[in-house]
């Protein structure tokens, strides 16, 4: 892999005498890149992936690499699927990632072997973030990923290419120059190449790259950049990483942030440029942090001549089974391709949570795109500073349920900028609740989600409108909260009144308590000319399941961490966490809603 990359790099800047020294932009002799994918969250969704890594692979990337969740818990997935892509691709153009903190050696050295024998080559050897306890963490063996890179150096010595991560603006909170130091300590134990947390400031990345230089880390620099494809997600996943964005691009596609395909453009032209002014500067590589993305993803690398389809052979069936090698299970037994429907709009048009079938299905904190702590506090980064200040808000005494229930009700007053499952100010189309909301999570209805119910207001309307102009737009009011036994008892017989509202609850062990219907339920839809009705949201009961497994998780996660072991308020949220249920509620009757009066019944005295 070092050698490819290597190459790549050396091809981009001495292009054959063929080429003419005015090559475009689209000169395929001119960059390369790699695409990264997550392990989707359901069954349905890897088999999709693999269908669509075969597309985007085939499209000529130099390599593809494949994320790691924390603990490994889904290495086994992870490894199917890099061992797809190396069937498809050949040994030495796939990377798995592999996390160490809070691993054993024994446990790492296995992940390695199998790996290994499953015909990868490179690592990305990381740290990782998602550790339940990091006192646990200060007395592990592997703290930090250079331990994992010593590892393999020791245990297998050149068996793997090994990559490290970088980070343009710092980490951690411990000082730029302090990482940078870090990062070459890892270079100097035996990592080949250095991929970079995203960026979309080329002068911060040329800066980076210019200081690695500078103390003496020589090996290849490829940026991460994640495409722009939908509003909601990339500004969710801006506020986790905390990468610096320029305003213009915030305030642009502020301005469009319920049409995607404005949104798209906006991005793409922004990404596009991006890339060209690397290029400018001598970097001819790019990652693309994919969030298993198709289109837009291979769009935009090959308009930037980043790809190069000619290098890529990728084998049969036939010839694989000829070497002996066996399709993963997926490919076999693949389900018709879920994606028809939504392939013109891309993944989610405007969307919420996705279709549990899709690969891109999955939480941010799958996507593995980096630390979720701090990064070098710096004053650009006002929203590190909102974050602070949420923690130190929610982190205030919590002696009894009531404290609790009070942060969740300043949360959807507009008094604390956000709670562990809800990292934005509330949308305008929730102001029209947000007093009965209030009202509800000081009575024990904890909400992290709801929309009012909408019927046929315009598209371009201010606050209910999406998608493009001339149609209509209809929702269902909903509601997703959590709450304790006795609520739900009592949600249980108001709702035998209301037959239009269906409930789905679910507890941290997995009991579930449903409502008469649990079907796949359209939340959210639109009525466009000359096109079929477009269906953003929907209430999909297994992606519910699989989002209330981190809904509980974040209660400890992202809140009771914050407390000392042995404090009360760890001791609360831990018992809220395993005692409350998480249940939504959709009232199908979007013209004439009674959801939220049923719920005020649930809290009357
Ligand atoms: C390209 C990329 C891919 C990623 N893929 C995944 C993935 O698949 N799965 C996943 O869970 N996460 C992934 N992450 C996130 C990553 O695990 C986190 O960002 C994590 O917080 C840091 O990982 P690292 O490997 O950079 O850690 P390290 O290099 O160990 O650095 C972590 C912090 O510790 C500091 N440090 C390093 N050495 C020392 C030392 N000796 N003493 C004190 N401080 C030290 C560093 O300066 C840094 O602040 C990815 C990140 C990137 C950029
Ligand atoms: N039901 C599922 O199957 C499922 C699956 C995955 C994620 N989710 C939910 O999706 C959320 C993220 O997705 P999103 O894009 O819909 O979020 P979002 O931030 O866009 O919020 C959607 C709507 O809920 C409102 N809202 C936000 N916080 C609220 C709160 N505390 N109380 C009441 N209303 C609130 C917002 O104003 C907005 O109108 C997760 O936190 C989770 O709640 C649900």
């Amino acid at each position: 892999m070092l050698n490819l990359v290597q190459a790549a790099e050396s091809a981009a800047r001495n292009p054959p005498p063929s080429s003419s020294s005015s090559a475009t932009f689209a000169d395929p002799r001119r960059g390369f890149c790699s695409f990264e994918f997550f392990p989707p969250k359901t069954d349905a969704g890897v088999a999709n992936l693999m269908e669509r890594m075969e597309r985007m692979v085939a499209a000529g990337p130099l390599f593809v690499d494949v994320t790691w969740r924390s603990g490994g818990e889904t290495s086994a997935v992870s490894l199917a699927i890099a061992k797809a892509a190396r069937q498809l691709l050949g040994p030495d153009r796939v990377m798995l990632h592999m996390t160490c903190a809070g691993a054993s050696k024994a446990t790492l050295v296995s992940h390695l072997a199998t790996a290994a024998a499953a015909g990868v080559q490179c690592i990305l050897a990381l740290r990782g973030d998602d550790l339940d306890d990091f006192e646990e963490q200060n007395n592990a063996p592997f703290k930090y990923a250079i331990d994992l890179v010593r590892l393999i150096r020791s245990e297998f010595t050149n068996k793997f290419t090994v990559a490290v991560a970088g980070y343009p603006e710092g980490h951690g909170g411990i000082g730029y120059a302090v990482n940078l130091k870090h990062l070459k300590e890892k270079v100097d134990a035996g990592a080949d190449f250095i991929i970079t947390q995203m960026v979309y400031n080329a002068e911060v990345f040329l800066q980076f790259l210019q200081d690695c230089r500078g103390i003496g880390i020589t090996c290849p620099i490829i940026p991460g950049i994640m495409p722009i494809t939908n509003y909601q997600q990339f500004i969710r996943i801006i506020s986790l990483t905390k990468v610096m964005v320029p305003d213009d691009l915030l305030d642009a596609l502020r301005a469009v942030k319920h049409d995607d395909a404005a949104v798209r453009d906006i991005g793409s032209s922004f990404v596009l440029q991006l890339i060209q002014q690397f290029q400018n500067a001598g970097v001819f590589g790019v990652h693309f942090y994919t969030m298993n993305l198709e289109e837009p993803v291979v769009g935009l690398a090959e308009t930037a001549g980043l790809l190069d389809p000619a290098s890529v052979k990728i084998r049969s069936s036939e010839q694989q089974e000829l070497a002996g090698e066996v399709r993963p299970i997926y490919w076999q037994h693949r389900p018709t391709s879920y994606m028809v429907r939504t392939s013109d709009w891309s993944e989610f048009p405007n969307g919420r949570w996705g279709d549990h079938q899709s690969p891109a299905f999955g939480d941010l904190s799958d996507f593995h795109l980096a630390a979720v702590h701090p990064p070098t506090v710096s004053p650009r980064h006002a929203i590190i500073q909102k974050e602070l200040d949420t923690d130190i808000t929610i982190c205030r005494r919590l002696k009894t349920e009531q404290d609790v229930f009070e942060v969740f009700a300043k949360y959807v007053q507009g008094d604390i900028p956000m709670i562990p499952w809800c990292s934005n100010p509330l949308d305008s189309e929730t102001s029209s609740i947000s007093q009965r909301l209030a009202n509800l999570n000081r009575h024990g209805i904890l909400t992290i989600n709801s929309q009012p119910a909408v019927n046929g207001v315009p598209s371009t309307d201010s606050v209910f409108g999406w998608g493009p102009a001339d149609g209509l737009v209809y929702q269902k009011a909903y509601v997703e909260f959590f709450c304790d036994s006795q609520r739900l008892d009592k949600l249980e017989r108001v709702l035998s009144a209301h037959r239009h509202l269906t409930l789905h609850a679910i507890r941290a062990d997995g009991t579930e308590r449903v409502g008469a219907t649990n079907h796949t339920t359209a939340l959210t839809w639109g009525v466009f000319p000359n096109r079929e009705i477009v269906q953003p949201t929907i209430m999909d009961p297994v992606s519910f399941r699989v989002w209330s497994t981190e809904a509980f998780t974040l209660w400890q996660r992202h809140w009771a961490r914050l407390y000392p072991a042995s404090s009360t308020e760890r001791a609360l949220l831990s018992t809220i966490a395993h005692s409350y249920w998480l249940v939504t509620v959709v009232d199908n009757n979007f013209v004439a809603s009674t959801l939220f009066d049923a719920l005020d019944q649930v809290v009357m005295a």
